[in-house]
This record gives C-alpha cells, sequence and structure tokens, in this order.
C-alpha cells in the first residue's frame, strides 16, 4: 500500500490536509466503523455533562464544545458529517494499485481494402457491366464541373429540392468536429477549383464542435451549365450538422439539430414510412439519397464510438447506402493509420456478417488538409456512387445525356 503512494504521489497532492493526516491510510485497509445498535446511546451523549470530555473535545475541537446544549448539539451534528464526508473521501482515494496495462495491442489483420497505400490509390473505377433486357449499363457517372450553395433545408419552409427531380444526393455526417464540413469544402475545390461561385460561399469550418448547425444543401452543375438554378444541378452535396458534443449549443438544441437530420436522411431514403424498401426506382423516380458518408476520426480509439454504431443502425434500418471515411490521417503516423483501416475494416466485415448490407465494403480515408485521399471520394462520388453497381430501367433517367 505505501509503495502505491509513492507511486501514485499526483494523485495525494490535491488532497485536503485533513484526508493527508487522515488514518495515515495506506497502512491499512479502511473499514467502516459498525453500526450503532437501535437502542444504543451514541457515546457522547452519556458524556454531555463531563466537563473533562468537554475540554478534550474542545482541545481537539471535535464538536460538542459550545456555550449552550443547542450549540453543542449542532457542533456534533457537523462533527459527525464533516467525519462522514472523510470517509467517503478516503474510500474513493484509497491508493489501490492499477495493474500497468500499457498500450492497447495493435490487431494487424491485412485486409485489400485496408492498406494506407491503398486509399489513396485504389478506388475501384466505373465498370460498366451491361445488363439483361430492358436494363441500360451504369449510368456513366455524373458530370460535375462548378459548385456553389443552394439552399439550406433544416425548416419546413426551406423545403429541400423535391425528390421527383431525380438529382442524387451525398451526404456528410458524423460526429461534430469530426471535419464533415471541411471534407466537402474540398471536394468542391478539387471539383470546380474554388469554393466559391459569385456570391455563394462554401461550408463554414469551425474549430468548436457544433460549427454547422443546420442542414446545407450544394448544388453542382454540369462542366457546360449557364443557368445556375438548383433545377439545372447534377447533384447534391449535403452538409449536416454533427452528433455527439457541441460546445455551441445546450443539450436541447444538439437533440433538435440530430432529430432534423435524421428525419432527412429518412424522408430521402428509399424506404418507405409503411416499410416498403423502394427498388432504388419508384414509379420512375429514384430515390435521391445516393451515399451517406459516416465520417470517423481516424485518431479515435477504438475507432468506432457508441452513437457512431447508433447512427449506423439507423441508417441500415432505413436502407440507406453508406460509406465509411477516416478523417484527418495527415494527424497520425503511418503505423496508426494502418491500424485505424484495420480496426475499421473490421467493423465493417462483422456489420456485413451480421446483415448490414448498406455498408460499402470500402473504408475510404482523407485529410482536408494536405489533400491525401481526395481524388478518390472525387472520383467515387463522379462514378455515380452506389448507383454504379446497379441496374436501371431504360428512361429512368429521363433525357439520356444527363449524366
Ligand atoms: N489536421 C486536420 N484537421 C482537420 C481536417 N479536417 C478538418 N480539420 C479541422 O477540424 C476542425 C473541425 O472541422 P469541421 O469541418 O468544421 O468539422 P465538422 O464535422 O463540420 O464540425 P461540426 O460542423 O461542428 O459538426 C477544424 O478546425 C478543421 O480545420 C483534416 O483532414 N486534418
Ligand atoms: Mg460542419
Amino acid at each position: 500500500m505505501l509503495n502505491s503512494i509513492r507511486l501514485y504521489p499526483d494523485r495525494w497532492a490535491h488532497l485536503p490536509a485533513t484526508i493527508h493526516s487522515f488514518a495515515s491510510f495506506g497502512t491499512k485497509p479502511y473499514q467502516p466503523k459498525p453500526k450503532q445498535k437501535k437502542n444504543e446511546q451514541p457515546k457522547w451523549t452519556s458524556q454531555r455533562g463531563n466537563t473533562k470530555f468537554r475540554k478534550q473535545a474542545q482541545a481537539k475541537n471535535l464538536g460538542g464544545a459550545g456555550n449552550s446544549a443547542k450549540e453543542r448539539r449542532a457542533d456534533r451534528r457537523r462533527h459527525l458529517q464533516r467525519e462522514d464526508e472523510n470517509k467517503i473521501t478516503a474510500t474513493q482515494f484509497r491508493a489501490t494499485p492499477t495493474p500497468n496495462t500499457g498500450p492497447a495491442p495493435v490487431h494487424v489483420a491485412m485486409h485489400q481494402s485496408t492498406s494506407p497505400t491503398l486509399f489513396l490509390a485504389d478506388v475501384p473505377s466505373l465498370v460498366s457491366l451491361g445488363g439483361p433486357d430492358g436494363l441500360v449499363p451504369n449510368p456513366p457517372g455524373i458530370d460535375v464541373g462548378s459548385i456553389g450553395f443552394v439552399s439550406p433545408a433544416s425548416l419546413p419552409n426551406q423545403a429541400p429540392p423535391p425528390i421527383n427531380w431525380g438529382i442524387p444526393e451525398f451526404s456528410f455526417v458524423g460526429r461534430s468536429n469530426v471535419g464533415k464540413s471541411s471534407l466537402i469544402k474540398t471536394v468542391m475545390k478539387r471539383i470546380c477549383g474554388a469554393g466559391k461561385i459569385g456570391d455563394r460561399v462554401g461550408p463554414r469550418v469551425g474549430k468548436t464542435p457544433g460549427k454547422t448547425k443546420i442542414i446545407n444543401y450544394f448544388g453542382c452543375w454540369g462542366s457546360n451549365e449557364v443557368d445556375y438554378n438548383p433545377r439545372a444541378c447534377n447533384m447534391f452535396l449535403i452538409d449536416l450538422p454533427g452528433y455527439g458534443y457541441a460546445a455551441t449549443a445546450g443539450v436541447e438544441e444538439r437533440e433538435l439539430w440530430e432529430e432534423r437530420s435524421l428525419l432527412y436522411l429518412q424522408s430521402r431514403a428509399p424506404i418507405l414510412q409503411t416499410g416498403e424498401v423502394l427498388p432504388c426506382i419508384y414509379e420512375n423516380v429514384l430515390a435521391p439519397l445516393n451515399t451517406c458518408f459516416l465520417l470517423v476520426d481516424s485518431r479515435r480509439d477504438p475507432i468506432m464510438t457508441e452513437l457512431d454504431f447508433e447512427y449506423l443502425d439507423y441508417l441500415d434500418e432505413n436502407k440507406i447506402p453508406v460509406c465509411v471515411v477516416l478523417t484527418k490521417v495527415d494527424k497520425i503516423s503511418k503505423i496508426s493509420r494502418l491500424k485505424a483501416f484495420n480496426e475499421m475494416s473490421i467493423v465493417v466485415q462483422q456489420r456485413h456478417s451480421s446483415g448490414f448490407t448498406q455498408l460499402k465494403p470500402e473504408v475510404l480515408g482523407c485529410s482536408s488538409h494536405t489533400g491525401d485521399g481526395i481524388a478518390e471520394i472525387v472520383d467515387y462520388i463522379k462514378s455515380g456512387g452506389v448507383w454504379r453497381d446497379e441496374y436501371y430501367p431504360l428512361g429512368v433517367f429521363g433525357d439520356e445525356d444527363m449524366y
């Protein structure tokens, strides 16, 4: 025990002086005093009139030394209360050596989609699969040449574009401060060389969690587009408020954002309120939510938090295609990157084997600061996201050259 006190000197430094002197802790473990029997009088009451006791008590400042009986009672109550508090503190801070567990073991399970070089280089390019009669091959990708802020869509009077416009949407979700807005901004810059078109600005980035408070739509137009109106967009990138801790808002406000984000996702997903899953196409309308990028901070250990899992469950229930992106990879070493990718890949594999089919098997990674991995995310989007894996009946896209 004494050794353990020496091992953890800091643990004691902040304790009040009374605790330091308390029971010379460490020599023997704390034992609670036996409970007083019901009808037994407390010791001090039998000595109430004892002048010697009172003087001793006064000297030790133990209470019971006041002038009137009332004062003495109050003194004793305070003393007993203090003693109780000390007991709790002493129990809490008892010096028990905690085993030194050392750094967490690194699980190295090589997986095709997890090597740190792969995420920089390998996102499958669009493969035209062809299809049975009546079906056309995958759309040849989404043409995006310019990009800009379209509208917020958080409030009822800020309705998102009607789903029958058939414009694909890519939304970015994740914990607050994970880097959603930064990623959208960087993707926008990669696509059109700037984050701004006219007076339309890019997403706002902030150091404090909770910067983005409403759902923001960023429209992307074709490279030859001259009419920058939302109807002419070829796709939308959607910046959502983060979940988890937010420094800029209280719990209630945060919960409101979360609820709005979840409702938005549900309303754009290929599943109806009745529970019926749309086969991507419903009355010639494509469910607009193409892919939901779930951003996870690559520095986290363990990589996924409870909230991330809850969010994944929600996305799964609503049949929303999810692609996991590890962010801020510039902040960690190569070995930590490998560890993060492996850990994430194991999570994806486990989810797949438990029937979570909406999760894309590839794990992407990026840094919005250095630009690593951004080209792959842009490629993924431009090549049609999850749509590249599917077939669509002829005429779904209306004008064939929409893409
Ligand atoms: N080093 C590094 N920092 C990053 C990266 N991406 C974002 N950040 C920083 O992380 C902080 C949060 O970035 P945001 O893009 O505002 O994060 P967010 O997820 O939109 O946050 P909320 O809007 O609060 O939910 C900012 O200080 C960014 O500069 C990255 O790839 N590398
Ligand atoms: Mg943001």
